[in-house]
């Protein structure tokens, strides 16, 4: 203690403060001001050699060491990405923190791109690494084009097919009931449209994945979203840190990321107990029951001989009760919110979009009575509906810059270089409001998307991503928006509660863009 007040404080007064006091400090700020601003320049003019030198796509320089990272996270980084997409082009180039990222804003040069099978890797980020590439999300190479294999077939098998009388189209028309037999209970009073639909669309992915629903009022789906919820907020409170891993090594964050990891950990926990209880029920029959859902058939891949099952060469290879899991935390991930958001957005321009909502009702008199239970057997008399449901996916672009991908190899694209290792983002938000392919594209037109009354979808219309990793959901997606949204026009009105605001296009922006809260109040139809 003497030594501590005593001794070191008369040490530094005599040999350091000395000079500390004896020092010019202006010139010290001024020569750091001139080394930083050299700095910038020396690094400007290597990107823009490197660019030159490289043919790199042209793009804004940001600054040195973390790039356009600022820019991104100062306001909404789809907006930069707009303005950026308009002063350079369908393809440019930017850098963010450690990564190279090439932003494309054409339909064709995406189809082009992502069906080369040397575009289907995923950025290595501290995020993305928590996963350890299991699952399909994340998950490269021959483990990811096995499983997008396997889990494609079954879920055909299991009828996830958009024509009708399939037989996984029932689970779907149970939860649309016992929707509207809820909604009716509260007629008229405001209701939160994602309550109304949240456990109904969640409970057709728990069907499909390990034929489970939850109950209205189940603490544990309650318990659930709040983990889910929970983890998107820590994701977005460490998100520079997928650009900039020096960043984690901040004070708190490698608190954070232990908290999303157990997060992780909490969520797989779920879907693992039902794994674990479908293995002991399993366990005394033979392995040649019929299975019943993803989970069945996982289970029987698992427990098939080596050289037996259509997985098990990858398998193998990875803790397989965790790929299990993790191939079900994906599809829950992937396809609880979207389809939610997607029918939120459609009740939102149901209400905004009034001559349009008259029309839907004019061509659904003319297929089915009010009330009458719709199902996919109505789909080709309702050309309208479906344009509807498409059109709505354009103009709110639910999913605005796709999954970023990863290529494998060195590319040569319109004339560019883009090399190993980069960051690919797809901008679907500009595609689809793209004037020259969309005329007045601010306009909700859903006769855009019908030819001689059919439903007619353009090539560069790309809602589900494009090329190899086109989203492994549509048609379940497509089968959803269809049966619950036609079921709420044939039953309901609705109508924002008097004296609250209609809400806009604008939204909230993440990895899916979505509406601002409102409320509505559903009246019975007619
Ligand atoms: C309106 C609803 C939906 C939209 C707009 C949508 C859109 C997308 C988009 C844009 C991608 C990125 C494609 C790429 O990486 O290039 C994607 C991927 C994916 N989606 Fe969907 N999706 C929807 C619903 C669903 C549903 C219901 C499921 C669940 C079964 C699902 C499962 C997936 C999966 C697993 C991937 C990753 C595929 C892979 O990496 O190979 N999606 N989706």
């Amino acid at each position: 203690m003497y030594f501590l007040f005593n001794v070191i404080p008369c040490v530094l007064d005599e040999y350091i403060l000395q000079y500390i006091y004896a020092y010019d400090w202006n010139n010290f700020f001024r020569l750091t001001a001139v080394a930083l601003f050299a700095t910038i320049i020396a690094r400007w003019t290597i990107a823009f050699v490197k660019q030159i030198r490289l043919r790199l796509p042209p793009g804004p320089y940001g600054l040195p060491f973390i790039g356009c990272l600022p820019w991104l996270y100062r306001g909404s980084p789809h907006s930069w990405y707009l303005t950026w997409a308009k002063r350079y082009g369908n393809i440019f180039s930017l850098r963010l923190g450690n990564s190279l990222v090439v932003c494309i804003s054409s339909a064709n040069i995406l189809r082009d791109v992502f069906n080369k099978s040397d575009s289907i890797g995923r950025p290595k980020t501290p995020l993305n690494n928590l996963l350890g590439g299991y699952g399909i999300i994340l998950s490269e190479g021959i483990l990811w084009k096995k499983q997008r294999q396997f889990v494609l077939d079954k879920f055909r098998a299991l009828g996830v097919r958009l024509w009708s009388r399939q037989k996984f189209e029932n689970c779907i028309i149970d939860e649309v009931q016992e929707m509207v037999t809820e909604i009716a209970v509260k007629e008229e009073q405001p209701q939160d449209p994602v309550l109304v639909l949240g456990r109904h669309i969640h409970n057709v992915i728990c069907q499909l994945m390990m034929s489970y629903r939850f109950v209205d009022g189940d603490p544990q789906f309650q318990a659930f979203n709040a983990l889910v919820t929970r983890g998107m907020q820590l994701f977005g409170s460490v998100h520079i840190g997928e650009h900039l891993p020096i960043y984690m090594r901040l004070p708190g964050k490698k608190a954070v990321l232990k908290e999303i990891k157990a997060n992780l950990d909490k969520i797989s926990s779920f879907h693992e107990a039902h794994l674990i209880s479908r293995i002991e029920m399993r366990k005394n029959s033979s392995m040649d029951y019929t299975p019943e859902d993803l989970l069945d058939y996982y289970l029987q891949e698992m427990y098939k001989g080596v050289d037996g099952g259509e997985l098990q060469t990858v398998l193998e290879d990875k803790e397989k009760v965790k790929q299990a899991v993790q191939v079900m935390n994906d599809l829950f991930s992937a396809g609880m919110e979207t389809s939610r958001t997607a029918i939120v957005w459609l009740l939102l321009m149901m209400i905004r979009e009034r001559e349009v909502a008259a029309k839907v009702r004019e061509e659904m008199s003319g297929a089915v009575e009010p009330g009458q239970l719709v199902t996919l057997d109505y789909r080709l008399q309702m050309p309208y509906m479906e344009a509807v449901i498409f059109e709505t996916l354009r103009i709110t672009c639910i999913v605005p810059l796709g999954t970023a991908h990863v290529n494998t190899s060195d590319w040569n694209v319109e004339g560019y270089t883009v090399p190993a290792g980069t960051t690919l983002v797809p901008l679907i938000n500009k595609i689809n409001m793209d004037p020259e392919l969309f005329p007045e594209p601010e306009k909700f037109i859903p006769e855009r998307f019908l030819e001689n009354n059919r439903l007619s979808l353009p090539d560069h219309f790309i809602p589900f991503g494009v090329g190899r990793r086109i989203c492994l959901g549509e048609q379940l997606a497509r089968m959803e928006l269809f049966i619950f949204f036609s079921n709420l026009m044939n039953n309901f009105d609705w109508a924002i509660p008097e004296g609250d605001e209609v809400p806009g296009l604008e939204g909230t922006y993440g990895t899916i863009h979505m509406p601002l809260p409102f409320k509505v109040i559903f009246k019975k139809w007619p």
